[in-house]
């Protein structure tokens, strides 16, 4: 069932914790709403799942011609991210339970019921376990539980709220990717609540960016890691150097690093920020053109990879590098080494006018100004 999302609004008092809210979520999507703590994620959740009243605007299920039908409304499935299992329940009566309390003419026979638990819990990887109780099972197989009773009525939407938040670093990659899997063959619209942005782009099929209220960017997890709308959207997905630097002569100046950006006729003197992630910055210990001078500060070697810091010139935040193990060992980039870096994809953000591409490959570059989302491809 699709869901569609329009102009809504939440304040609690004084405070805005959602702001004119438009999204739009396909059938079978499995959509993840990321950002940081009290960006809105759960009150968003909530008001999806009807938990929450919205102060304006609407939550359509199944677009608007289902909306004019008024149907009944979907049925939902809702998984937390504390369990929420009963503790007196075993397994299984656990997962029967919203079978169980269905009105008598829904209510499946208990041979159906049966057949039905035995169902979710060869799908949630959890047979022979029915008649354990909650506190006999690990936390990865208790938000399994939970998962298998959100399906079992065969909720037409799922809601998850940060489901693998309280388990550790390797369980939770295991349930993600067992999450992907199990939505492949479920196809059922999901939404899943997450602040863990590597959670988000190993698992959704669209990213919802949300801060203070706010969407600042809805798309694919590619998307959204290389094509940021902004400055917001890059920092939270990922680590990024950003680097300051001025207009002059038509040229975005950093130092002695310079790109022309004539094309675009900014005043001189305006401001512009390259943001360069660790990895697309190049790093040697020879001088050559369009490189800054600067000196590693600090190196973290962190298994394959290692993370450099080095200081440039005129930036008070030193710049991290990220290279292989094996570069490192035969480079002898040390500490207080002077090197020479250079910005392999850097994105160039000019106030008032979004982000600029540079493809330095073939002497062009591509423009991309997202407040008015064009495309313009200058040689
Ligand atoms: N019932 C409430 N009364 C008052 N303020 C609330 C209420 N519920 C949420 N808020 C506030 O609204 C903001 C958004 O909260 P919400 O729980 O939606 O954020 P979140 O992005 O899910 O954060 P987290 O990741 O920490 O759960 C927060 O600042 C929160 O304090």
């Amino acid at each position: 069932m699709s869901i569609e999302i329009k102009a809504l609004n939440k304040k609690y008092g004084n405070f805005t914790a959602l702001h004119e809210i438009d999204l739009v979520i396909p059938e079978g999507e499995l959509v993840a709403l990321l950002g940081p703590s009290g960006s809105g994620k759960t009150t968003l959740l909530r008001i999806i799942g009807g938990m929450e009243i919205p102060d304006s605007g609407n939550v359509l299920f199944g677009g608007e011609a289902e909306a004019q039908r008024k149907i009944a409304a979907p049925r939902i499935g809702f998984v937390f991210q504390n369990y929420a299992l009963f503790r007196h329940m075993t397994v299984f009566d656990n997962v029967a339970f919203g079978l169980k309390v269905r009105p008598r003419r829904l209510r499946p026979s208990k041979k159906e019921i049966r057949v039905k638990v035995a169902e979710l819990l060869k799908l949630v990887q959890l047979e022979g376990l029915e008649n354990r109780y909650p506190d006999q099972l690990s936390g990865g197989q208790r938000q399994r539980v939970a998962l298998a009773r959100a399906l079992a009525i065969e909720p037409q939407v799922l809601l998850l709220d940060e489901p693998f938040g309280a388990l550790d670093a390797k369980v939770r990659q295991e349930l993600r990717r067992w999450l992907r899997q199990l939505h492949h063959e479920l196809d059922i619209t999901t939404i899943f609540v997450t602040h863990d942005q590597e959670e988000a782009l190993e698992v959704a099929d669209q990213v919802v960016v949300m801060n203070q209220g706010k969407v600042e960017q809805v798309g694919t997890p590619w998307e959204v890691y290389q094509q940021p709308a902004n400055p917001f959207v890059y920092q939270f997905l990922g680590q990024v150097n950003q680097v300051r630097g001025r207009i002059q002569d038509g040229k975005a100046k950093f130092d002695s690093l310079e790109w022309d950006l004539s094309g675009y006729h900014h005043p001189d003197g305006k401001e512009c920020i390259a943001f360069v992630r660790p990895h697309e910055v190049e790093i040697t210990t020879e001088p050559a053109a369009q490189r800054l001078q600067a000196r590693v500060t600090q190196v973290y070697p962190v298994g394959a990879r290692v993370r450099l810091e080095v200081e440039i010139k005129g930036n008070s935040v030193p710049i991290e590098v990220d290279i292989t193990e094996e570069y490192w060992q035969q480079s002898g980039l040390a500490q207080n080494r002077s090197v020479f870096i250079a910005f392999k994809k850097p994105r160039i953000f000019i106030e008032g006018s979004g982000f600029v591409d540079l493809d330095i490959s073939d002497g062009s570059f591509l423009s991309e100004n997202l407040s008015t989302n064009k495309r313009v491809h200058i040689s």
